[in-house]
C-alpha cells in the first residue's frame, strides 16, 4: 500500500513540475526595479512581457524572456559544471563553493531556488542542511553578503514589540529560533548560529511547502561565551587586515611563521574566508532572569503580532532548551526540535530495530539501550523511549526505564553521582541494577558488561564509537545489534559508517545524523545507512499544528508523530536494515506526519481550524481526506502572475 501511495505522490510531483496549469494571481505592492531586487516576487529573466508592461520592468531587462524550465536547466548546468571544476578540492572548499552558489539564488529568486531543492532534495539537503550549515554557521560573519531574518538582541530589551513590525510579511506561520548557544555538535556560535533557524526553515519549505514568505528565521543574541568570537580578531591580528598578497611574504619568514600561532588563523581566513569580524555583541551571555526577560520579551512581542504563529526552539544550550519548555509549552505553540523532535525519530527508529530482528513491538522493553549523551536531545530520546515502552506493555515507566543505561562525559551516570544533574536524576540507575559496573563507568566497560541491542550517541563528540567499542557490540545480545551516530554534523558523528560496518559486522542496523553513502560489503551486499535526523518530524510537526489551527503541541500530538513514523517502513525495507524513508520522498512522510498531527490534535479537541475549514470538517475528515487536505495545502514553487495593488 505504501508503494502505491509513494507511486502517486511521485507521478504528482511529475505531473506538477513544470505544469501548464495557470497559477493564482500574486498581489504585489511594489513596481519596476524594488521587485526585481526582491526575491519572493522576482522572476529574473522569467517575466512575460505583460507583465513587465504592467509592473513597470520594461528595459530593465534583456529583451529575451527565459522560461521557467530554462532558468531551472541553466542554474543545474552551473552547478554541475562547480561539481566538475572544485573536483579535488577539499570538502571546505568544495562545500562552501556548493553552498555560496545555492546562497546567491535564495537571495534572487526564491521560487526557482525552491523548486531546485524540492527536485534535488538528496543532493541538497547535505548543503543547506547537515553537515555544510554548520561550516557555514562556523564562517558565517565572513560569508555574510545581506541579511536573512531577523535579530533580536540584549540591546533591543523594552524595543521588541515594535521591532517585530519591521518584518516586512504581514502573516507569520513557522518560526525557527536560536540563541546561538549549542549550534549542531559545534558549541557555542554566538550569532553565526542564525544558519541553523535558516537551514531549518528550507527544510520547513522543501519538506512541507510552508509558503517562504510566511516563515521567519531568528536570531537572539544575548551574546557569547565563545571566547574565540568574543576576542574579536580584527582587533588582536590587526595585521591580518592586509590584503592576501602578504600570505606568501609571511611564508618567507620560514619557521618563525611556521610556529606562529597567527599562521592558523590567517590560512582559515584566506581558505575559508573566515570573518574577521563577528557581527554578533561582544558580551558574555545573559544569564538568569536577565537572560529569561529577553526571551519572554521576544515571544510576547511574536504572539501580539501573529496569535497563531508557531516557534521551534533550535540549539538551545541544555539548561535554557528544558527552562524554556517548560516555559512556554502550555502558553504558546512552540516545541523544542533537539527534544522533541529528536526524541520521536529516535523512537521510530529504536522501534524499527526490533522489526529488524523480526520480533514483535511487545519485545520493545526486552531490548538493552546503552544511550551516550545527556544533553537535550539524549534526554529528550530516554525520556520519550520509556513512555513508550511503558504504553506498550501497560507497566510503569519504573519497570520500563531498566533497559536503559545513560553515559555522559563523566561516564555511566548513576545515582552515586556526586552533583547529579537533576535533568538526568531520573534515568541514573542504582547500583544493584547494573552488574558489578561502577559509577562512571567507561563506554567500553558498559558496552562488554551490558552487551546492548542498541548503542546511541548523542554525545556531539566525534569518533567517541571508536574501533575498541564497535567490537565490543559483536557480542550483542540482539541478532542485529544497531548503532546510531546521531551527532552532527559529520565530524561529530560517533563513528563513521564504514566503521561501524568494518568493526561491527556486517549485520548490523546503521542510522547516523548527517548523511554517509551507503557501505558497499562486498559479494553485492549493501550496508544500508539510514539518516536518523529529526528532518522526517519537524516539518510534519509544524504543517500538521498549522493546520489544525491548535493553540500548543501536545505530547499526544508528538507522540502521533513518531508513531506515523515508526509505521511507515515496510517489513521488507525493515529486513534489509532502512529504518526511514529516503529523502527523495520526504514530502510524502511530511504529509503523513502532519496529517497524524492533526488527527491528534482533533482527538484532543484542540483544533480550532484553518482559513476556511472550520474544526468540525477537520473532525469528520477520514484518515486518507485528511492526507490529501494535508498533501493539497502544501506550497510548491511556480511563477504566478504579478498584480500591482498600490
Ligand atoms: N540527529 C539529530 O536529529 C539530532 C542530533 N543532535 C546532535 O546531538 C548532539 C548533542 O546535542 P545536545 O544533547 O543538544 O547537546 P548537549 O550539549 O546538551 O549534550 C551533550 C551531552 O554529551 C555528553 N558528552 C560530552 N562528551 C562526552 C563523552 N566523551 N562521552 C559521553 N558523553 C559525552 C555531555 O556530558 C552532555 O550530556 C549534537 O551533536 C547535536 O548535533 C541533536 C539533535 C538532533
Ligand atoms: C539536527 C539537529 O537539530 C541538531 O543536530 O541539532
Ligand atoms: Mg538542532
Amino acid at each position: 500500500m505504501w508503494k502505491l501511495a509513494r507511486l502517486a505522490a511521485s507521478s504528482l510531483r511529475r505531473s506538477r513540475r513544470f505544469s501548464t496549469a495557470i497559477p493564482g494571481p500574486c498581489i504585489v505592492h511594489k513596481r519596476g526595479a524594488d521587485i526585481l531586487h526582491d526575491p519572493w516576487f522576482n522572476k529574473d529573466t522569467g517575466f512575460p512581457y505583460t507583465e513587465r508592461d504592467r509592473l513597470g520592468l520594461r528595459g530593465l531587462l534583456p529583451p529575451r524572456v527565459i522560461s521557467f524550465e530554462q532558468q531551472y536547466a541553466r542554474f543545474m548546468e552551473s552547478y554541475r559544471s562547480l561539481e566538475k571544476n572544485t573536483q579535488g578540492q577539499t570538502y571546505g572548499v568544495v562545500s562552501l563553493a556548493k553552498w555560496r552558489i545555492l546562497n546567491r539564488l535564495h537571495d534572487r529568486n526564491e521560487t526557482l531556488y525552491y523548486r531546485v531543492l524540492i527536485d534535488n532534495i538528496k543532493d541538497f539537503a547535505p548543503i543547506i542542511y547537515t553537515p555544510t550549515v554548520g561550516l557555514v554557521c562556523q564562517n558565517y560573519s565572513g560569508l555574510f553578503r545581506r541579511p536573512r531574518g531577523m535579530y533580536f538582541s540584549a540591546k533591543d530589551k523594552g524595543e521588541m514589540m515594535s521591532m517585530i513590525y519591521n518584518w516586512p510579511a504581514h502573516e507569520v506561520d513557522m518560526i525557527v529560533l536560536t540563541d546561538g548557544s549549542r549550534i549542531l555538535g559545534l558549541g557555542d556560535l554566538g550569532v553565526q548560529g542564525i544558519g541553523i533557524p535558516i537551514g531549518k526553515l528550507d527544510m520547513y519549505v522543501a519538506a512541507a511547502g510552508f509558503n517562504p514568505q510566511r516563515v521567519l528565521p531568528v536570531m537572539l543574541d544575548v551574546g557569547t561565551n565563545n571566547q574565540r568570537l568574543l576576542e574579536d580578531r580584527l582587533c588582536e591580528w590587526p595585521f591580518l587586515l592586509c590584503d592576501s598578497y602578504f600570505f606568501p611574504v609571511f611564508s618567507l619568514l620560514g619557521e618563525w611563521w611556521e610556529r606562529s600561532p597567527s599562521r592558523k588563523i590567517y590560512e582559515d581566513i584566506y581558505s575559508h574566508e573566515l570573518s574577521l569580524i563577528d557581527l554578533g555583541l561582544r558580551q558574555p551571555r545573559l544569564e538568569g532572569e536577565e537572560y529569561l526577560s529577553i526571551v519572554d520579551e521576544f515571544m510576547e512581542a511574536v504572539f501580539t503580532r501573529w496569535p497563531k504563529a508557531i516557534v521551534q526552539f533550535e540549539d538551545f544550550q541544555m539548561k535554557w532548551a528544558f527552562e524554556t519548555l517548560q516555559r512556554y509549552r502550555k502558553k504558546f505553540c512552540m516545541f523544542n526540535d533537539d527534544i522533541q523532535g529528536t526524541a520521536g525519530v529516535a523512537l521510530a527508529g529504536l522501534l524499527g530495530t526490533v522489526r529488524a530482528q523480526g520480533r514483535p513491538l511487545s519485545d520493545f522493553v526486552k531490548q538493552k539501550i546503552v544511550v551516550v549523551g545527556a544533553g537535550s536531545a539524549g534526554l529528550g530520546v530516554l525520556s520519550t523511549s520509556i513512555q513508550a515502552a511503558a504504553r506498550i506493555t501497560g507497566n510503569d515507566e519504573t519497570a520500563a526505564k531498566k533497559q536503559f543505561f545513560l553515559i555522559d562525559k563523566d561516564g555511566l551516570v548513576t545515582k552515586q553521582r556526586k552533583n547529579l544533574d537533576p535533568a538526568a536524576a531520573p534515568f541514573a540507575k542504582d547500583p544493584a541494577e547494573i552488574d558489578g559496573l561502577k559509577e562512571g563507568a567507561t563506554l567500553i566497560e558498559v558496552v562488554r558488561k551490558i552487551k546492548p541491542h542498541v548503542l546511541l550517541g548523542l554525545s556531539g563528540v566525534g569518533g567517541i564509537f571508536n574501533e575498541e567499542v564497535l567490537k565490543a557490540m559483536r557480542e550483542s545480545e540482539s541478532t542485529k545489534p544497531a548503532i546510531f551516530a546521531m551527532s552532527n554534523p559529520t565530524m561529530n558523528a560517533e563513528c563513521t559508517a564504514a566503521d561501524a560496518f568494518k568493526h561491527a559486522g556486517d549485520d548490523i542496523v546503521f542510522a547516523s545524523g548527517s548523511p554517509f553513502e551507503n557501505v558497499d560489503l562486498g559479494n553485492g551486499k549493501i550496508g544500508y545507512v539510514n539518516q536518523a535526523n529529526n528532518m522526517y518530524l519537524f516539518p510534519g510537526i509544524g504543517l500538521g499544528t498549522l493546520l489544525s489551527g491548535a493553540r500548543f503541541i501536545t505530547d499526544g500530538m508528538l507522540q502521533a508523530a513518531a508513531e506515523c513514523l515508526a509505521s511507515y517502513m515496510t517489513d521488507e525495507d525493515i529486513q534489509k536494515g532502512i529504518l526511514y524513508p529516503s529523502i527523495n520522498s520526504i514530502r510524502h512522510i511530511t504529509a503523513e506526519v502532519g496529517a497524524a498531527v492533526l488527527r491528534a490534535a482533533v482527538a484532543e479537541e484542540l483544533a480550532e481550524g484553518h482559513g476556511d475549514v472550520g474544526p468540525r470538517e477537520l473532525k469528520h475528515m477520514s484518515k486518507e481526506e485528511t492526507v490529501e487536505y494535508v498533501t493539497r495545502n502544501m506550497w510548491y514553487p511556480v511563477y504566478s502572475p504579478l498584480v500591482h495593488e498600490k
